[in-house]
């Protein structure tokens, strides 16, 4: 169950360094300081809405429905006056831990991977046409002395 205590605004803007940082996500107050280090988007873009709600900016991201759920982790209240939408706790850590898994499987499209499939594919592709190119002299040779 996530914390209920309620917060107002100000009190959350009292909260915006990088050692002690709050900030509020629909209706949620949360304590992100930990989470300043491991944050994808880096901790500038943290800091910056920092003390704030930072809903909007959350949003505009298009932040995925791991990271929504995410928020559950650091929620230490709610706003005052802030009608708080329920998300699933259970929910949260099955999707955190299927990110996870999946992201074993994840191909990412940078240029190193394309410079991987070049090597994995394309090289084993020219060996093989030298390789049978060579045969084919050689017993072309072979017959006609
Ligand atoms: C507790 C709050 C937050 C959590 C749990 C969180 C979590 C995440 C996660 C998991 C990602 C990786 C991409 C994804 O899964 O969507 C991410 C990326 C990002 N986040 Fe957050 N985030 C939070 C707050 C914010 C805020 C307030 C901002 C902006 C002010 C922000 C800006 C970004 C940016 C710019 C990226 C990189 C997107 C990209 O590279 O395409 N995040 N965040």
């Amino acid at each position: 169950m996530a914390e209920r205590k309620v917060f107002t605004l100000s009190q959350v803007a009292q909260h915006k360094s990088n050692k002690d940082c709050w900030l509020v996500i629909n209706g949620r107050v949360l304590d992100v300081t930990k989470f300043l280090a491991e944050h994808p988007g880096g901790e500038e873009v943290i800091l910056e809405v920092s003390g704030k709600d930072a809903t909007k900016d959350f949003d505009d991201i298009g932040h995925s429905k791991a990271a929504q759920n995410m928020v559950l982790k650091y929620q230490v209240g709610v706003l005052q006056g802030a009608i708080v939408k329920e998300l699933d706790s259970k929910d949260a850590v099955e999707k955190e831990s299927n990110t996870k898994e999946m992201s074993a499987f994840v191909i990412k499209e940078d240029g190193r991977s394309k410079s991987l499939a070049f090597y994995d594919f394309v090289v084993p592709f020219l060996a093989a046409a030298l390789y049978f190119g060579y045969r084919c002299l050689t017993r072309a040779d072979s017959v006609a002395y």
